[in-house]
């Protein structure tokens, strides 16, 4: 009797079956030095966030870096941790579940899940588990809405190498960017329009800061759409708002090294602007699908600071999208387009899709 026994019933390899799984950069898992020189290492140590030879990198990251920075990163997160853990992980966990909630409303037949690029759960763990339940079809979704390549790409790059171990390939379908996608652009229109309605419209000289999360320049020279990309979201924010030149600027933080980063930077923007006697900024942050420690500590938190100390006299962090329910189905919209033809109205339920993965497996379907 052959080894493996082909259809009918039991189709060569595992049933049909959708999967969605949202992507975030990862977090670590405690707001510990051990827990964070865990983490940092392994983002760290991604060539594709620090593109300096190995040779060079490598001494500096194990002897300096990893000596240094955990438990000054451990001090900040702790800043800003929650009960239920470190809020990029709450919020993403609860974006995937209120994504499967909403995608089943509308008839979809998908498992939603998330993961972690560093850090747990990791991509390759979610996609073993995705494609041991019999999901055969997966879309995965990096929560960036502007492309680089140190963080979307390397999203593709983990999924790649997954991959490459794998006999029995699903389907895999990647959403690239979503910078300038309407529901996206209404949603953030929505929370600046919402925070404007509790603390009152901004003032003549008032300023909206536009901040994103910084990237080497090198980068752009070398074809990153990061920085176009995320000018792009910038504007066409502003005009929505119907605001005037004068009354944004979109900046660059969390510069990381000694190399020069997409400029104008953040955090000397805001002592500039409370020097020259700018009244009040409100900062939002669109490049952060999720609230997390760039947004909470370092905007909300040293940012004021960094504005108040200077002479600035009031200053608001507008909140990331986060679990917003206009962003969710946003983000619903956007899963959809790129689930096209897919038939996910058509496919077995979880459960039925369980049965049938377990009967072919029993069957020796190739893993
Ligand atoms: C949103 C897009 C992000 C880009 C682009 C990005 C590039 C980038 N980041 C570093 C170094 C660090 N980033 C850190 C935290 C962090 N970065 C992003 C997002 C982007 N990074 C997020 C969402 C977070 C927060 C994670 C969380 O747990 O809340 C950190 C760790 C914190 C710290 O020690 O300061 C570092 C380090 C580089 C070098 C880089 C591009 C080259
Ligand atoms: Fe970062
Ligand atoms: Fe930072």
């Amino acid at each position: 009797m052959p080894r493996f026994q082909p259809e009918p019933p039991y189709r060569h390899g595992s049933p049909r079956g959708t999967a969605v799984v949202l992507v975030n950069l990862g977090t670590p898992d405690a707001a510990t030095a051990p827990a964070l020189r865990r983490y940092l290492g392994q983002f760290l140590a991604d060539p594709r966030v620090v593109e300096i030879p190995r040779l060079v990198w490598w001494p500096i990251l194990n002897g300096i870096i990893l000596n240094t920075r955990p438990k000054k990163s451990a001090a900040k997160y702790a800043s800003v941790w929650t009960r239920d853990g470190s809020p990029l992980r709450v919020y993403t966990e609860r974006q995937a579940k209120l994504l499967q909630g909403l995608l089943g409303e509308r008839g979809h037949r998908v498992s939603v899940a998330w993961a972690m690029r560093y850090g747990q759960p990791s991509v390759g763990s979610v996609l073993d588990r995705l494609k041991a339940a019999g999901h055969e079809r997966i879309l995965i979704v990096p929560m960036y809405p502007q492309y680089a390549a140190s963080t979307t790409a390397t999203v593709v790059d983990e999924a790649a190498r997954w991959l490459l171990q794998t006999r029995n390939q699903p389907e895999m379908r990647f959403l690239r960017h979503y910078h300038d996608d309407t529901g996206y652009l209404a949603a953030l229109e929505t929370s600046v329009r919402k925070h404007w309605q509790q603390v009152g419209r901004p003032a003549t000289g008032d300023r909206l800061l536009i901040s994103f999360h910084g990237l080497p320049k090198r980068s752009l020279d070398l074809g990153d759409p990061y920085f176009c990309e995320c000018h792009k979201t910038g504007r066409l924010l502003a005009e929505r708002l119907g605001l005037a030149a004068e009354q944004y600027l979109i900046t660059f933080q969390s510069r990381f090294g000694k190399a020069e980063w997409l400029q104008p930077y953040t955090a000397p923007t805001l002592e500039a602007w409370g020097k020259a006697g700018v009244r009040r900024v409100d900062v939002i942050c669109p490049g952060f699908s999720a609230d997390c420690l760039e947004t909470l500590e370092e905007i909300a938190q040293e940012g004021r600071d960094d504005f108040l100390k200077a002479g600035g006299k009031e200053y608001h962090y507008i909140p990331a999208l986060n679990d917003a329910p206009d962003w969710i189905a946003a983000l619903a919209d956007i899963t959809e387009r790129h689930l096209a033809g897919w038939d996910t109205r058509g496919e077995p339920d979880a459960a039925s899709l369980a049965t049938e993965a377990s009967e072919a497996r029993r069957f020796g379907a190739p893993s």
